[in-house]
């Protein structure tokens, strides 16, 4: 039996009167990217979040470093970060004071200077004082993956992260994954683009 930091076993989720999967195994090592694939509905969004403790599954159980994450979920909160679908920015706030409320969420003081490195990472240089609420599609989205850059945590659990960006957003997501998985990170993921990462990459797809 591995020792992997990540392990769901007999995973079953119900939605509405539909099961979208039951008996699911997995586990995630350090290094590793899981790529969860299926078509439109297949469960993916589902999953993610029984993963990330967002939602309970039917049956079975997720656990963290041997321990359950729903009766554990303080431990595992702090060493895991979800970008849902949405960038779940607040539209009244600057990306700078977005990020510093993504990090008191986490009981971590995070200086501007950090954050605006991060943020001239994603190519947001002069966006830092915006109101969200006047950034793209695409902006908005490269202000969420700043929460990878500023709260290093060992699982990135990341649901759909190419939305609205363009090709360099594409590639910047790539880099920031294999430089996280080349560091002993661990990623989960789902997306409808192909998309070639480097590293010891998985997938599972759910019909
Ligand atoms: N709040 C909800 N209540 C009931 N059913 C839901 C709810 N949210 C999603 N579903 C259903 O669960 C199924 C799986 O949805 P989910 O969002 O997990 O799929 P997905 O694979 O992520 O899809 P997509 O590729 O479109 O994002 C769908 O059939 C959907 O209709």
């Amino acid at each position: 039996m591995s020792d992997a930091p990540l392990r769901a076993e007999g995973l079953e989720c119900i939605r509405g009167d539909r099961l979208l999967f039951s008996g699911l195994n997995l586990t995630l090592s350090p290094g590793q990217l899981l790529q969860v694939e299926g078509a439109n509905g297949a469960g993916k969004t589902s999953l993610l979040r029984v993963l990330a403790g967002l939602s309970r599954p039917a049956d079975g159980e997720v656990r963290w470093r041997g321990l359950d994450i729903q009766r554990n979920r303080t431990t595992y909160f702090a060493a895991m970060v979800y970008m849902g679908h949405a960038p779940g920015l607040k539209a009244e706030l600057s990306p700078v004071e977005n990020l510093k409320v993504s990090a008191a969420l986490r009981d971590r003081m995070v200086d501007d200077a950090r954050i605006e490195d991060a943020l001239a990472r994603v190519g947001l240089r002069g966006f830092e004082d915006v109101p969200a609420r006047g950034l793209s599609a695409g902006q908005k989205q490269r202000t969420a993956l700043c929460r990878l850059l500023i709260n290093p945590v060992p699982l990135w659990i990341l649901d759909e992260p190419f939305t609205a960006l363009d090709v360099r957003g594409i590639a910047l997501v790539r880099e920031l994954l294999e430089i996280h998985l080349a560091n002993g990170g661990m990623a989960l993921m789902t997306s409808h683009h192909a998309l070639e990462v480097r590293g010891d990459c998985r997938s599972l797809h759910l019909t």
